[in-house]
């Protein structure tokens, strides 16, 4: 099993100032477009109800100091009643804006996670297939989707409470600037350590999971493979089981060890920052009992001291914890960022190719994956034309595939040249010429959709698509999708409800449908009869042989038998051509490609001696 690897991502905390502005506004602008409607409402909700402590403080001071003096009997029961009146009309306001301000922040929420995951589709679907060649799209992927869900919307709620934070500290703290000079400074002094701990913790917290990012994406691999449906067959047989969850488990150990020890000293440092503060409050108390105790306080006003504390407590470590918070979440919108920034490849980016390919040439073409050492094609060069098939042969990562990923234009070669009808490959727009050619890979799609969509993609939704696929599909040999339940329309696979799942060679004349559904001057098979039955693949051949006339076919095939009826064929050895010629010319030549026939031929004779003959005894 090959295990994914990957580049560390980039410290997103080493950004500049000028940097996370840059990703503030952007965050800012993400939730704006998101829905203005429902940002205006949560951030006017959020100021007027910021106003109401110091509002509810002041009517709360002014009841007490009334009630003291009903005492002396200078209050009428009505004046009460008035005050009362107003802080009961004061809670409703409160639970009315933040009935408000709930709602239009789980609305706001729902359009920005979807605005956002529409984001990263577009931006996955733009990027390149060399793109997913790299570990660290992987991983930024999975960063980036993680983000999606809370982090713009933590940005943006977290700053719009720190304006209201501002307003009611701003009321609150001049109401308890009447307690004397020294009241309000203490207060807030005392939230100060709480706040460091939790801002230091909170970014190790994210340093900590940046640095899981690509294990975390090993154990969910690990994972996957145990609930693949894909896979099931061979981890049991090979029970494979025990290994997957031992390795799967030692991942977890691995993250909780990390977890603990951070947690441990989360809790050390937290505690020691609460004793820190509960002095400092303590402090605060006794400066103003020793006021009190010298008849300068009212008891309103001590109800100012004492309901003010929580207050400005809670409004100070929200404002200091608010304002790490906006910065921590920037920290995560930036791997959202880095994803988006990822370079697209714009496959309409050159000129338009227009009408059938006639010719196709390698010219020296070499090859080299990216982010590896080695060329896996050297100097490969070949010319094919119209009404020509051109069969590539060759072992296991001889470099067969790679033709077929250069010549389709999703990568280009790293030297040498591919010429179409003579003209250099390089200058025409990717999607154009891709629209010349249909392509079965060797481990071809197989979508959990329809039979129809298997076939159509894109235009199976289009009834002038009907005829078409009709016809692909008798020509693929494909037939059985009739006796499906619903037909074209049933879907296929085991992930949905109400799936068919095909056998292995149902899926690849499905394959074979959708090639032959795009009318392209070149077809490409990639082993398009390994899953097929003897007479499937005589029917293919069959197929092929018809599809060639007038286009440029390319085949990849391990069997003989198919590779033969090619025009040219090309023996590629370690990424270069060894021999080039006809079967005829190859067979006369008695180099490789006769030697790889006639050991294939071999097996045949040898397999049809052991085969009882029907005269022969029947036992
Ligand atoms: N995405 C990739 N990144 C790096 N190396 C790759 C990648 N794909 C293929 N290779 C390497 O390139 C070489 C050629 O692979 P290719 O798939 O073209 O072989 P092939 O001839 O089609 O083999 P097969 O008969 O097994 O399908 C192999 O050595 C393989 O390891």
């Amino acid at each position: 099993m090959t295990t994914p690897r990957a580049p560390a991502p980039p410290p997103a905390e080493t950004l500049s100032l000028r940097e996370r502005l840059h990703d503030l506004r952007a965050t800012l602008a993400l939730v704006w477009a998101a829905s203005p409607r429902h940002s205006l409402v949560y951030v006017a909700t959020t100021l007027a109800a910021s106003a109401l402590p110091a509002a509810n403080l002041y009517i709360s001071k002014l009841l007490l100091d009334e009630v003291a003096r009903a005492a002396q009997g200078g209050v009428t029961y009505r004046a009460l009643l008035v005050l009362l009146a107003v802080q009961v009309g004061l809670v409703v306001l409160g639970s009315l804006l933040s009935t408000l301000q709930a709602a239009a922040q789980q609305l706001l929420g729902d359009s920005l996670q979807h605005a956002v995951s529409r984001r990263i589709l577009t931006k996955a679907a733009a990027l390149s297939v060399e793109s997913f060649e790299h570990a660290e799209t992987y991983d930024r992927l999975q960063q980036a989707y993680r983000e999606v869900g809370s982090r713009p919307l933590g940005v943006a709620t977290q700053l719009v409470s720190l304006a209201g934070g501002l307003v009611t500290l701003g009321s609150v703290g001049a109401l308890m600037l009447t307690l004397g000079p020294w009241v309000l400074p203490l207060v807030m002094l005392a939230t100060v350590p709480g706040v460091i701990v939790n801002n230091r913790f909170g970014v190790e917290g994210y340093r900590m999971l940046r640095r899981q990012t690509h294990d975390a994406r090993v154990q969910n691999y690990l994972g996957s493979l145990l609930t693949s449906d894909a896979q099931v067959k061979e981890v049991r047989l090979f029970g494979f089981e025990t290994e997957l969850l031992s390795r799967w488990r030692d991942y977890y150990l691995g993250f909780r060890r990390q977890l603990e020890a951070l947690v441990r000293r989360r809790a050390g440092w937290g505690f020691a920052a609460s004793l820190l503060s509960a002095l400092l409050i303590g402090l605060a108390s006794a400066l103003i009992l020793r006021r009190a105790a010298a008849g300068q306080v009212s008891a309103g006003e001590f109800s100012v001291f004492v309901l003010g504390i929580a207050q400005v407590q809670s409004t100070v470590s929200g404002l200091l914890g608010g304002g790490s918070a906006v910065y921590q979440n920037l920290l995560y919108m930036r791997n959202l960022f880095a994803f988006l920034e990822l370079p697209s490849r714009d496959l309409d980016a050159g000129e338009p190719w227009q009408g059938p390919i006639h010719t196709i040439e390698f010219r020296r073409v070499g090859f080299r994956y990216p982010l590896t050492e080695r060329d896996v094609l050297r100097d490969v060069s070949f010319t094919v034309r119209r009404g020509q098939a051109l069969a590539l042969v060759g072992e296991n990562g001889a470099g067969k595939t790679t033709v077929i990923k250069l010549l389709t234009l999703l990568f280009s070669p790293t030297s040498g040249q591919i010429l179409l009808n003579g003209e250099d490959a390089a200058r025409f727009s990717p999607r154009s010429v891709q629209r010349e050619m249909s392509v079965i890979f060797q481990d071809f799609g197989q979508y959990q959709l329809s039979a129809r969509a298997n076939v159509a993609l894109a235009t199976a939704s289009d009834p002038a698509q009907e005829a078409g696929v009709a016809r692909a599909v008798t020509r693929a040999g494909a037939d059985f999708v009739g006796t499906l339940p619903d037909g074209l329309d049933t879907p296929l696979g085991r992930l949905f409800q109400g799936g068919r799942q095909l056998s292995g060679g149902q899926w690849q004349r499905l394959a074979l449908a959708r090639l032959y559904f795009r009318d392209a001057s070149v077809l490409v098979f990639d082993e398009p009869t390994a899953a097929l039955d003897a007479r499937a693949e005589f029917e293919t051949i069959q197929a092929l042989r018809e599809e060639t006339r007038g286009r440029i076919t390319l085949l990849i095939s391990h069997r003989f038998s198919t590779v033969r009826l090619a025009d040219l064929i090309l023996v590629l050895s370690g990424g270069e051509v060894a021999e080039a010629g006809s079967h005829a010319e190859l067979m006369a030549r008695g180099g490789r490609y006769a030697a790889l026939y006639d050991l294939q031929a071999q097996g045949y004779v040898s397999e049809a001696e052991r085969v009882p003959r029907p005269d022969g005894p029947t036992g």
